[in-house]
C-alpha cells in the first residue's frame, strides 16, 4: 500500500522502516528541511535515530500535501500537542484533493485543557467522509530498538471495526507482530498514562531508590491507570495486555524512555524547562500529568501518584513530602479495589 508517516522523528521514522520492509511504498512528511534532505540523500535520520541506515526506497517530503496526495493511509507520528493544528491541515487537503484515507495515530498522551484522548480529538477534527477509519497503533515499543529490528509487539485498535485489521495488515513483519483490540479507550488510556508512572520511577531511580519502591509506584500506578480507565468505558483487562503492563515494564524501566530519563533528570537537580529542553524529544508524560490529574479530579478517581507527581512536576513539593503523602495514606485494601475495577467491567459491558 501506499503509506505516509507524518513526523520524521524517533518513532515516525522507526515505522517507516517497519512499514517499508513489509513491502508497502512510504513516504514522510517532516517540516524540518534539513532532515527530510539527510533521509533523501544519506538515508539516515541521525538526530533521532543514531548508527542507522533507512532503506532508499523510504522517501521524504517536506510538503505535507505530497503526503497527503501520496498515502492510503496516513501514520500520524507528533506528539499529542501538534495532533489537532496537524490533523486540521489534513483535513482540508483531504477535502481538497477529494479523498478518503485510514489514518492511524501511534501518540501516548492526553491533550492538555481538553483532557482527550488522541482518538477523540482526531474525530472532532477529521470529516468522516474523507476518513474510513481512525485507528491507535500502541505498546511496548522503543523507537531506537524497532529500528534495530529487535521483536516488538504492539496492540492496535479502532472506532469501527475494519481499521484495526487493514492497520495489523500492514504494519506485521515477522520482527513486528501487531494484535488487533477491541477496546479504543483502553489501549489509548494505557499508552498515555503509563508516562505517568515512568517519571515517577525515573525521578526514584535518580534519587538513589531501590528495587522495592519502584516495584511499589508501577504495580500501583498499574491500578491507578485502570481505576481511571475503567472509569472512562476500558475493559480493566486491556490494562494486563500491550498496551498496559507491557508498555508500563517498557517505559518505567529502561534508559531508552524519554519519561524515564526525565525524570532521572529531575532528580538530579534539572527544572522540568531544563529537563525537556536537554531531553531534544517529547517527553508526554508532563503535559500529561496535568491532563490527568484535573480529569481525575473531575471524575473523582483516587490517583495518589499522579497527584504525588503533579505536586512534584508544578508545586515543587519534595521527594520526602511526595513519599509521605504517598505512604501515610488511610489504609485500604488491595482487593477491595480489584473487586471494584471487576464490577466496573461488569458494568462497563453491559
Ligand atoms: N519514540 C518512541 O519510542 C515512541 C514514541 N511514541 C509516541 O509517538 C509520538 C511521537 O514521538 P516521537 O517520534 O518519539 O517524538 P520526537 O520528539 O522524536 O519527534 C516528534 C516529531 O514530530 C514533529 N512535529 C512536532 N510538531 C509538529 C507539527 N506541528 N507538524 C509537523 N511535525 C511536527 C517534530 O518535528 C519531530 O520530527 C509521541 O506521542 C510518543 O509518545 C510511541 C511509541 C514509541
Ligand atoms: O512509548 C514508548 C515505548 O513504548 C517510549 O516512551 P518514551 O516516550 O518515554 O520514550
Amino acid at each position: 500500500m501506499n503509506i505516509s508517516v507524518i513526523g520524521t522523528g524517533s518513532f515516525g521514522t522507526s515505522l517507516s522502516m517497519v512499514l517499508n520492509d513489509n513491502n508497502n511504498r512510504v513516504m514522510m512528511y517532516g517540516r524540518n528541511q534539513d532532515t527530510v534532505l539527510e533521509i533523501n540523500q544519506s538515508h539516515t535520520n541521525s538526530q533521532y535515530l543514531k548508527n542507522i541506515d533507512l532503506a532508499s526506497d523510504i522517501k521524504a517530503t517536506s510538503s505535507l500535501k505530497e503526503a497527503v496526495s501520496h498515502g492510503e493511509v496516513l501514520v500520524l507520528a507528533v506528539p499529542v500537542n501538534a495532533m489537532r493544528s496537524v490533523a486540521a491541515e489534513i483535513n482540508q487537503l483531504l477535502k481538497d484533493l477529494s479523498k478518503e484515507v485510514l489514518i492511524v495515530h501511534v501518540a501516548k498522551g492526553l491533550e492538555l485543557n481538553t483532557y482527550k484522548r488522541v482518538s477523540e480529538v482526531l474525530e472532532e477534527v477529521f470529516d468522516p467522509e474523507y476518513v474510513s477509519d481512525i485507528c491507535v497503533l500502541s505498546g511496548p515499543s522503543h523507537a531506537e530498538e524497532v529500528a534495530e529490528k529487535q521483536p516488538t509487539t504492539v496492540s492496535t485498535a479502532s472506532i469501527h471495526s475494519k481499521g484495526a485489521e487493514i492497520i495489523q495488515d500492514v504494519f506485521m513483519t515477522d520482527y513486528f507482530r501487531v494484535y488487533v483490540n477491541n477496546d479504543m479507550v483502553g489501549v489509548e488510556i494505557g499508552g498515555a498514562l503509563k508516562n505517568i508512572v515512568a517519571l515517577a520511577v525515573g525521578a526514584l531511580s535518580g534519587y538513589g531508590f531501590g528495587d522495592n519502591p519502584k516495584a511499589a509506584v508501577i504495580t500501583r500506578g498499574l491500578h491507578e491507570i485502570a481505576r481511571l480507565g475503567t472509569k472512562l468505558g476500558a475493559n480493566p483487562l486491556t490494562f494486563l495486555g500491550l498496551a498496559g503492563m507491557g508498555d508500563l515494564i517498557v517505559t518505567a524501566t529502561s534508559q531508552h524512555s524519554r519519561n524515564y530519563r526525565c525524570g532521572q533528570m529531575l532528580a538530579g537537580g534539572l527544572s522540568l524547562e531544563e529537563a525537556t529542553e536537554k531531553m531534544g524529544m517529547v517527553v508526554e508524560g508532563v503535559n500529561t500529568t496535568r491532563a490527568t490529574y484535573e480529569l481525575a479530579e473531575k471524575y473523582d478517581v483516587d490517583m495518589p501518584i499522579t497527584k504525588v507527581l503533579y505536586g512534584y512536576l508544578f508545586n515543587d513539593i519534595s521527594e520526602d513530602e511526595a513519599f509521605s503523602a504517598l505512604m501515610k495514606r488511610e489504609k485500604t485494601s488491595e482487593s477491595e479495589g480489584l473487586k471494584q475495577l471487576l464490577e466496573s467491567q461488569i458494568k462497563n459491558s453491559k
